[in-house]
């Protein structure tokens, strides 16, 4: 048994999996990480845990304090120059996000093409993994909320924009969340394109905002429920990792 647990800036996530599927998951806002040792009670004892956190060393103190009190095993992941058939070419392999390595190592592991690894969260990250696993680079962006809540605190005019999204919006709603959605795609789209002629060429689409996106897409892609989790099981369950 292996919990997964995916630390983000606004939420983490979690996912128990038997050795074949996930059989339990959800999710808390990163502020109540405090109440994450209420969900544990439904973890299967002894299950061993992986994490990706980028959300500071407060929460993974957290975790890690949590998992020695359960008597378990605990690994975090942490980004590096090669794993799990991912290489990466970031100058400073280590400077990259924990959460982007875990999504880049189960994109490599559901595909074998060129694709687009995109994590919709807090912020949006676009990496690029090239044919025989090479994560090439990618984009970090303010996410999908942040961009409209930016504009809110940041104006006297906007108001946090509860809009929908409309090719030439005609009030402000629409305006602000049409033009937010908009710089998002446009990210993954134009990152798109470099890749585009390259056989089987895809995009793999994950985190909270990531219905959202999809949903005016205009590129081949994938909606993965949890490919950060899918990413952190499989780095746990590889034996020279
Ligand atoms: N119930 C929810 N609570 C919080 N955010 C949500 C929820 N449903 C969708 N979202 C969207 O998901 C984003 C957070 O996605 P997530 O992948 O968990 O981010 P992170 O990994 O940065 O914590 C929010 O910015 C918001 O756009
Ligand atoms: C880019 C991120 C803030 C994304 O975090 P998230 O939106 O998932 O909470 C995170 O991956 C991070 O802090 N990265 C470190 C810098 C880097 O990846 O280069
Ligand atoms: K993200």
């Amino acid at each position: 048994m292996i919990v997964a647990i995916d630390a983000g800036n606004s939420r983490i996530k979690w996912g128990v999996h038997d050795g074949s599927a996930w059989v339990d998951g959800g999710a808390l806002a990163t502020a109540d990480v405090g109440r994450l040792a209420e969900v544990a009670d439904q973890w299967p004892a002894h299950a061993r845990g992986v994490v990706c956190n980028v959300a500071g060393p407060t929460v993974a103190e957290s975790i890690s304090r949590l998992f020695a009190g359960r008597h378990a095993d605990l690994v975090f992941l942490h980004a590096s120059a090669a794993a799990c058939g991912v290489r990466s070419r970031y100058e400073s392999a280590q400077q990259l996000g924990a959460d982007r390595w875990a999504a880049l190592i189960g994109a490599r592991a559901v595909l074998d093409s060129a694709c687009l690894v995109v994590c919709a969260g807090t912020a949006t990250t676009v990496d690029r993994l090239d044919v025989g696993g090479i994560f090439a680079g990618g984009l970090i962006l303010p996410g999908f909320d942040l961009m409209c809540t930016a504009l809110a605190r940041n104006t006297a005019q906007l108001p946090l924009a509860d809009g929908v999204f409309r090719a030439l919006p005609r009030n402000t709603m629409d305006a602000i969340v049409s033009g937010c959605l908009q710089a998002q795609l446009g990210a993954v789209e134009r990152m798109f394109q470099e890749i585009a002629d390259e056989p089987a060429a895809r995009c793999l689409l994950t985190g909270g905002a990531a219905p959202r996106l999809a949903a005016h897409l205009k590129i081949p892609f994938r909606l993965m429920d949890n490919l950060i989790l899918d990413g952190l099981r499989r780095f746990a369950a590889s034996p020279g990792r």
